[in-house]
């Protein structure tokens, strides 16, 4: 008869954070590989578990530095978290020693750079701009023009996004019009959900409800496809500084990429207990 086994080592992660959306980082190099979606959803809880708004899980690679993983909060999976690649980035650099970085997200290899102290940028990578990429259940007469009440434009970044653009920020109620279009009928793996203002060409606010979470206070795959949208609708340059409630970030689509830059920050590691992971 097989007897389940007792994990009696407890299993060590490192809290990060960038702009406030934050992740806990799991290292299967170095510690056991226990990730379901029942772990997860455990890790998530904030009363009982750690607390995340994405974890990451980061394993051995033939083709990067390293692969990752990126899971929401909800126990989804999900392809892309830029805020969480600039923490990876910085976790590669100082393993390393090196000037760049590389890690496979299932999607793309992505590569990121140290650009100050704090201060990281990660070429995103092209934005899927086709429907079934993104993707989208049908297509449409114009991604950016969406017949969806508010007409909003759709891209991917390696995970689906929604973006409105609204005159005043402080009008939208992101919670209570959040569920309803993460699950809208024409994304079929639901979506990202942001509201962008846009103050200036090159000066844009954002607030975001994620796919698999609820509001965080930035998601940088998010600005990203909103500033692809801004672009794509004539109403910004392809450089911006985004304002997200937890800081800035400057997105630049460039000929290689759609490249993002802003903080990255160790928070604190810890262990989940032997208990903790048994009772899950
Ligand atoms: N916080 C992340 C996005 C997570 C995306 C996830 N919510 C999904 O696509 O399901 C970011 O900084 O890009």
């Amino acid at each position: 008869m097989d007897m389940p086994q007792k994990n009696t080592a407890g299993l060590p992660f490192r809290k990060m954070h960038g702009l406030g959306n934050d992740f806990v980082v799991i290292d299967t190099r170095h510690a056991p590989d226990v990730m379901s979606t029942k772990t997860a959803k455990a890790i998530a809880n904030r009363y009982f578990g750690v607390g995340f708004d994405q974890l990451v899980i980061l394993r051995e690679s033939t083709r990067a530095d390293l692969d990752v993983e990126f899971w929401n909060s909800d126990g989804s999976r999900a392809d892309a978290c830029g805020n969480a690649s600039r923490c990876i980035t910085r976790l590669i650099l100082e393993e390393t020693g090196g000037d760049s970085a590389t890690f496979f997200t299932g999607h793309e290899v992505l590569t990121g750079k140290r650009i100050g102290d704090d201060l990281f940028s990660v070429n995103m990578g092209q934005p899927q701009l086709t429907w079934n990429q993104i993707p989208l259940a049908h297509d449409v007469d114009d991604l950016n023009a969406l017949p969806i009440e508010g007409t909003p434009g759709a891209c991917g970044m390696g995970n689906p996004h929604m973006v409105f653009v609204v005159d005043d920020m402080d009008a939208v109620d992101l919670r209570a019009v959040g569920p309803d279009l993460e699950h809208h009928a024409l994304y079929p793996e639901r979506t990202n959900v942001e509201f962008i203002q846009i103050r200036a060409r090159d000066d844009i606010r954002m607030r975001v409800w994620e796919r698999g979470g609820e509001i965080t206070l930035a998601c940088g795959s998010g600005a990203c496809a909103a500033a692809v949208v801004a672009h794509r609708k004539g109403l910004a340059d392809k450089k911006v500084k985004m304002q997200l409630d937890g800081g800035w970030l400057e997105i630049d689509w460039r000929d290689d990429g759609v490249w993002m830059t802003g903080p990255a920050a160790h928070v604190f590691d810890g262990t989940l207990s032997a208990e903790f992971l048994d009772a899950i």
